[in-house]
């Protein structure tokens, strides 16, 4: 079996290496795009298994005009009838833009070199193209030519191109330029490379310094043997020796059998070089030509633009591979599926602090109008600019890091989770990822995300869920302690059953904690807590919060076991008490909690609560925490009647009984009424009220529809009405939503010389919230017993 050898020096000669003194270009930079040939319909073409169909060549060709190339060699018009037709083509069918040079190339030949003239005939612009090997190899194995043989075939040939292509400009107008390239010239001594072309030069005769009638002399690396620095010697050496240099363009056209095409493409433009012919991709014979994309984004990431748009580089990718039917590599530069990916740990975290610091630095930049530099570890160009999203960016397998999730949850749920937390949930990742050994899709994570912090509503909601809440500041009892203590009312989900709980803390965090204690069983003391708001640019007035929060055990908090907890509300209290939640969720796991029980009198709190709870439960009512008070005592007087318990329907029909709750009219009613709003301000209402049975019509006039209507009762009642409390909340959903309104009304009256204080509670719901808010007021009216003025007893 053939095997590597031990010697190879027995088979392989290095190459012979040049001696050019003072060579110039290791010093110089590229400052400025070179002219672009596109060869991907000649060269690209000729090394496919199937070439392209005249209807690919077509596709191809309008790909690259919208790429922006100016110069395509569209074709070897005397290889086949395909290329012939293809050319004539695009030039009856006037496919070709004007600013566009359409290029053929033809051997030394004459019989190939007038069908190559005739195909172009009657367009525009063409450059003809001519080529002949010139190495040694090639001029005794090839041509058997001496190299006196090979100068005459180039210089006779150059003739009968400059003969043909004049008579076909004086038929039919066509202007010509002419490309000359000595074949393998990166295998020729290079004195002889530039003898063939002065001779070459000569027989055109007629190469100016005006930039369309230079020659084009093309340098290919037919095969590339040596390093690129070679190759740069050798075209310093063309491009300083070769004769009137300013009426010439030199251009190279590298192939990359060492794999070093792009390098001595760029070696080669600094060395002297003006024009560079290549194939997007690569395409081309063996290992290919020099990649033009790669090329020209090189250039774009040293800032400068290179003349080709590759903007929307996934169409580039998809018109070329199904052109060409030759896949782009995953890891190719710029266009692979996976060149803009990071799996590993320490490349993710390297870019997720890159994005952090590179908005910051960005937002400062454009605040002093300075340029908003692209630095980013890991990615040297913008993948937004070549039409990719960041999405693809990181990837996440068992060598990713934290960084990477977390700026995965970033991206897509817009939360920038606390160091703390990012190692908490890489943990949950890493222990899918291993145990299910693939990549980790964005969805997967997000998925389980959502799972671990029960975040996102819905399918994901954790077995305790907060409804609704409320947070008052209250002085403290204690006489020493300055600051107001914060009071949490809430109504919690707790497995699908409404519970009314309530709690005191320092703050909203520590209260909500205090109730879950009391009414939960559940014991967990704040260990960290941060927060940020997500907003989004367009959407500023709707942002929101974000908090995180971990929670460890209150009796251990030095515990080496936390939960962590993230929420998003509109309001900043409201995502610290989701938070809170969402770490308690994945506490208590499947844990079994305290269940509902109506315990009254066995602690004021728990019985206040669970007797709000039953009310949640069953009427939707959120009692406000005075009225649960109030209820409480009614109800512990009721048990007290029917030795300590009550059931559960009796206490549902004692508040409707209590509060006049779904019960007729009582004393005081409205019928009907019209509220109007006042030019000058305030609220007028008119309504038709009965009391004690007698209709009475009546308006009264108040900075809202509530105190308009204790003005009208004020007309008919002695004394004095005032609202001590009133809330309202949402009851139902969608299109049956109503509005459940507490009123609390205080009547002071002096009756027969004695003044009396009364108050009472009014509970009503209704489909219109100005409705249940008035007829609440009337239901508590009609439970202070009211005296009447004498005008309402006497009509
Ligand atoms: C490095 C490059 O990519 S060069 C471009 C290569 N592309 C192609 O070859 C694709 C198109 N080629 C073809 O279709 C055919 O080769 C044709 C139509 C051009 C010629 O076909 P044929 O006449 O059958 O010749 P063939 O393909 O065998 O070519 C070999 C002959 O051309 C000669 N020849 C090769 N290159 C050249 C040249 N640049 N100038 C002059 N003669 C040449 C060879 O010396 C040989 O001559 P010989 O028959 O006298 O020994
Ligand atoms: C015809 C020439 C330019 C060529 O394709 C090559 O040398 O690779």
């Amino acid at each position: 079996m053939p095997c590597m050898l031990h010697d190879p020096s027995q088979k392989y000669k290095p190459y012979t290496p040049l001696k050019l003194d003072n060579r110039q270009w290791p010093s110089k930079l590229i400052t400025k795009p070179p002219v672009w040939l596109s060869t991907d319909l000649r060269d690209g073409n000729q090394a496919l298994a199937n070439p392209m169909t005249i209807e690919q060549k077509t596709t191809f060709f309008e790909l690259l005009v919208e790429c922006g190339f100016k110069e395509i060699e569209v074709a070897y018009p005397a290889a086949s009838d395909t290329d012939f037709n293809f050319v004539r083509g695009l030039i009856e069918k006037k496919q070709i833009p004007d600013d566009v040079w359409i290029q053929v190339l033809t051997p030394a030949r004459e019989d190939l070199i007038r069908r190559t003239v005739d195909s172009v005939a009657g367009c525009k612009h063409a450059i003809i193209h001519m080529y002949n090997a010139t190495s040694p190899l090639f001029r005794g194995v090839v041509f058997k030519n001496s190299k006196e043989e090979t100068v005459k075939l180039a210089e006779t040939h150059t003739k009968i191109v400059r003969q043909l292509t004049d008579e076909c400009t004086a038929k039919y107008g066509t202007k010509f330029r002419y490309e000359y390239s000595p074949e393998t010239f990166s295998q020729t001594e290079p004195e002889f490379a530039v003898e063939v072309c002065d001779a070459v030069q000569a027989a055109w005769g007629r190469a100016g310094p005006e930039h369309l009638s230079k020659i084009i002399f093309n340098l290919p690396a037919t095969v590339e043997i040596a390093p690129p620095n070679h190759f740069a010697d050798q075209v310093e050496y063309f491009h300083t020796h070769i004769s009137h240099r300013e009426n010439i363009l030199i251009s190279l056209h590298p192939h990359n059998d060492r794999g070093t095409g792009i390098a001595a493409a760029e070696l080669g433009l600094t060395a002297g070089a003006d024009r560079v012919e290549g194939c997007l991709f690569g395409n081309g014979e063996r290992t290919g030509n020099v990649d033009l994309v790669n090329l020209a984004l090189n250039q774009y990431t040293q800032g400068i633009h290179p003349n080709l748009d590759f903007s929307d580089l996934q169409h580039v990718i998809d018109v070329v591979t199904q052109c060409n039917d030759l896949p782009v590599h995953p890891r190719h530069p710029y266009a692979g599926e996976l060149v803009f990916t990071a799996f590993s740990g320490s490349h993710q975290d390297a870019i997720k602090k890159g994005f952090e610091d590179q908005a910051h630095r960005h937002a400062l930049a454009r605040e002093k109008g300075e340029k908003e530099i692209w630095e980013m570890p890991y990615l040297p160009i913008d993948p937004a600019d070549l039409g990719q999203n960041y999405e693809a960016v990181i990837r996440v397998n068992s060598q990713s890091g934290k960084g990477g999730i977390a700026y995965l949850i970033k991206q897509h749920l817009h939360l920038d989770l606390p160091r703390k937390m990012q190692v908490a949930f890489y943990q949950v990742v890493q222990a899918i990822s291993d145990r299910e050994a693939r990549e980790m899709t964005v969805e997967d994570i997000t998925t389980a995300f959502r799972q671990t912090y029960r975040f996102g509503g819905g399918k994901y909601e954790g077995r305790l869920a907060l409804r609704n809440f409320k947070i008052s500041s209250v002085p403290s009892a204690d006489p020493n302690e300055a600051e107001d203590i914060r009071q949490f009312d809430g109504t919690v989900s707790v497995d699908g059953v409404l519970r009314v709980v309530r709690g005191d803390g320092s703050g909203p965090i520590s209260a909500l904690l205090n109730a879950l204690r009391t009414h939960l069983d559940i014991d967990l003391a704040l260990r960290e807590y941060t927060e940020h708001s997500i907003d989004t640019e367009a959407d500023l007035e709707h942002s929101r919060a974000a908090s995180y929060i971990e929670l460890v055990p209150a009796d251990d908090r030095k515990s080496g076991r936390s939960w962590w907890g993230v929420g998003v509300d509109r309001d900043i209290a409201g995502s610290g008490l989701r938070a809170v939640l969402s770490a308690v969720n994945d506490h208590i796991d499947d844990r079994a909690l305290p269940e509902l029980k109506l315990s009254v009198g066995f602690n004021a709190r728990s019985g206040q609560s669970d007797i709000a709870s039953a009310i949640v439960n069953s009427l939707g009512l959120e009692l406000p925490r005075r009225l649960q008070s109030a209820f409480f005592e009614v109800v512990q007087r009721a048990a007290r009647n029917s030795a300590g318990e009550i059931s559960y329907d009796a206490l549902i029909t004692l508040f409707k009984e209590t509060y006049g709750y779904e019960a007729p009219e009582g004393r005081v009613a409205l019928r009907s009424f019209e509220l109007e709003r006042l030019a000058g301000g305030g609220i007028r209402l008119a309504g038709e009220f009965v009391f004690d049975g007698k209709e009475r019509r009546t308006t009264g006039v108040g900075n809202g529809p509530l105190s308009a209507v204790l003005a009208c009762l004020h007309e008919s009642i002695a004394g004095t009405l005032t609202i001590r409390e009133y809330s309202e909340h949402a009851l139902g959903e969608g299109t049956e939503v109503g509005a459940a309104s507490f009123v609390e009304l205080v009547y002071d009256v002096v009756e027969d010389g004695v003044a009396r204080k009364t108050s009472g509670w009014g509970v009503v719901s209704d489909t219109d919230i100005a409705a249940s808010g008035l007829h609440a007021v009337m239901t508590a009216a009609s439970r202070v017993d009211v005296v009447w003025k004498p005008l309402v007893n006497g009509s």
